[in-house]
């Protein structure tokens, strides 16, 4: 119970600005109820009235009657429920929309730790359930509640004496409510879980399709969504079968109601103290609690069911963002391009060892400086802190002099572009894929920056140009290509301060080559950090850091360094006379 207080407690203010459509919904149920209860007496005024004594003239009035309440009830139900549905489904909107803008923000480790499947799941099937417990759970709630409350009283008023018997039987239907409960939120939660784990493995199986095909993991690969899809079956039959159970037990505990209530009529009738009209309305008044009833019993188990996928979408809403605003931010200035590292220390929320340890360099504007060391060293999580994705666990970056903790992080990063390792290409056509670099940019500046990133050639000899839709995975242009798309994106950005993380990471020789130029193009007149293994660039670099550890192992000019014979003389390899190197490294330099 306390886990739906505090699912209400955080899901119900969702509701606002909806919750005179809840009302409006829940007066249409009690004005429906209210038309049904008429109908039922309309119903036993007839068959005392007209159908035993065989009168037609008593016919017309009630059957008229009947009509217009029919019509009416008709009217409002239809309202009532073309509007719960419309208040549910922009709840779920509103709960989507929300959880989403949430996962947005939230770190990069985050994303490792999830599977992207199961995060699928939790923005789907969670707020879907959700919604059936915040938006359609009260208003169901409410209306049976209402509903029983109205058709009990109609009992009661009919024969007070009878209705208290019958209402004896109504506590087996919270007992069958309690037994089943429990079972089948367990079901409900590890569907829920299985059902994540399946959209995780198809997406990564189809994600991973050339490995799956190349090394002949197809049955592996069905294998492991076999398992996946069994423990769901297992889940959903489960799931199924104990609310099976319950409503046909149910049903006959309802079975035994009708019977006990005939079989008193049958005695009053008998015995002249019931008209059959009276028994008939009587029974149909019991018929029509049963529902309420029956929803009020299976409220439970929707709300335990609700509360297993409020309690996946908590873990996602609970994860903070690693970086906030900040309360008391600097005003935006032309910013010039001065970057510092300051004893930067830095280590991965929840990992055992830095990172990033005392790390000191400093930047001028428009200076390159070329980040290098082997692999795992820290290079890539030098350009996550200068783009803010986290903060250094001691010391300090700045800015311009500003520490970026005091900087906005949108004109943050507005200022600092990221030409991350992997190619990002964004699902629409090459113009919006260049043009996201500064939304509203002219078709002119597009063609500008494509033509010195050296991908107007082939854009142009496209069918559809600029036009030509893309999508990440796909393969309508090669990885050299979305390459040149995308340093003509940075480009358009034209931020002071430029992060290349390993730009001829995947490319051969040839396409490699083919970049350099539009990369120094790229960089010119702008703070450059260049993290690669690839050193072609080296000789250009004003000073160049070596990373070893996540320390700075050296720094200094390539000169400088080539000729020292230290950890960056045995990253250029043997071919420039350095004594040893490591093959890992090397084969890269060598490109
Ligand atoms: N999300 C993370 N959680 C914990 N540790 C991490 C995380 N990301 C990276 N690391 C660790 O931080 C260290 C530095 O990683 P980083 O990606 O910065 O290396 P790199 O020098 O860029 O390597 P490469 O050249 O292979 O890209 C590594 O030991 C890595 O295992």
């Amino acid at each position: 119970m306390r886990e739906v207080r505090e699912a209400f407690r955080r899901f119900w203010p969702l509701t606002r600005g909806d919750r005179r459509w809840l009302l409006a919904i829940i007066a249409c149920v009690v004005v429906s109820a209210l038309a049904e209860t008429a109908s039922i007496l309309l119903f036993a005024e007839l068959t005392d009235n007209a159908l035993e004594a065989g009168s037609l003239d008593a016919f017309w009035g009630p059957a008229g009657a009947w009509l217009a309440v029919a019509v009416l009830g008709a009217l409002v139900g239809y309202l009532g429920n073309s509007l719960a549905t419309w208040t549910a489904e922009r709840f779920v909107l509103r709960l989507r929309a929300g959880v989403f803008r949430h996962v947005q923000d939230l770190p990069p480790h985050f994303f490792q730790r999830h599977r992207q499947g199961d995060l699928v799941e939790r923005l789907t099937g969670d707020v879907e359930a959700i919604e059936q417990m915040v938006v359609s759970g009260v208003v169901g709630t409410v209306s049976a509640a209402f509903s029983a409350v109205f058709y009990a009283a109609a009992a009661f008023w009919l024969r007070w004496d009878l209705a208290l018997v019958t209402f004896v039987l109504a506590p087996l239907f919270l007992l069958a409510a309690r037994r089943f409960t429990g079972r089948i939120k367990e079901a409900s939660q590890d569907e829920r879980v299985a059902d994540g784990a399946i959209t995780s493995v198809v997406e990564e199986s189809l994600g991973n399709i050339v490995l799956t095909q190349a090394y002949n993991r197809q049955g592996d690969e069905a294998q492991r969504l076999d398992r996946e899809a069994r423990a769901w079956m297992k889940a959903s039959v489960r799931g199924a079968r104990l609310s099976e159970m319950y409503e046909q037990f149910v049903e006959v505990v309802e079975t035994l109601c009708v019977l006990t209530v005939i079989g008193l009529g049958v005695w009053e009738i008998s015995a002249g103290r019931m008209t059959l009209g009276q028994l008939l309305a009587f029974a149909a008044f019991i018929g029509y609690l049963y529902p309420p009833v029956r929803s009020l019993g299976q409220l439970g188990l929707t709300l335990t069911a609700a509360t297993a996928g409020a309690q996946r979408l908590n873990e996602i809403l609970d994860a903070e963002p690693s970086v906030k605003d900040p309360a008391a931010p600097v005003r935006a200035w032309p910013v010039q391009g001065w970057v510092g590292f300051h004893g930067v220390s830095f280590r991965y929320p929840g990992a055992t060892r830095r990172s990033l340890d005392e790390l000191t360099f400093t930047a001028s504007p428009g200076e390159l400086v070329l980040v290098t060391g082997a692999s795992g060293a820290g290079k890539s999580t030098l350009s996550k802190l200068l783009t803010r994705f986290y903060d250094p666990s001691a010391g300090v970056i700045t800015l311009d002099g500003v520490p970026l903790a005091d900087v906005p992080l949108a004109f943050l990063r507005e200022q600092v572009a990221l030409l991350p390792q992997e190619t990002l290409i964004l699902n629409g056509t090459i113009r919006e894929n260049i043009e996201c670099g500064r939304p509203g940019a002219t078709d002119e500046d597009i063609e500008r920056v494509a033509r010195a990133a050296a991908a107007h050639a082939f854009i142009a000899a496209l069918p559809e140009g600029y036009d030509t839709r893309i999508a990440p995975g796909t393969a309508a242009l090669s990885g050299g290509q979305q390459k040149r798309i995308t340093i003509a994106r940075a480009m358009l950005r034209a931020a002071p301060v430029l992060i290349l993380d390993e730009p001829t990471a995947g490319l051969d020789a040839v396409a490699a080559r083919q970049i350099m130029n539009p990369l120094r193009r790229l960089m010119s007149h702008r703070t450059t950090i260049l993290i690669t293994h690839d050193l072609t660039l080296a000789p250009d670099a004003d000073h160049i850091l070596v990373v070893d550890d996540g320390r700075l192992a050296e720094t200094g000019t390539h000169a400088e360094l080539a000729s020292r014979g230290g950890p960056y003389t045995r990253l250029l390899g043997p071919a420039q006379g350095a004594p040893t190197g490591k093959a890992e490294d090397t084969s890269v330099l060598r490109v």
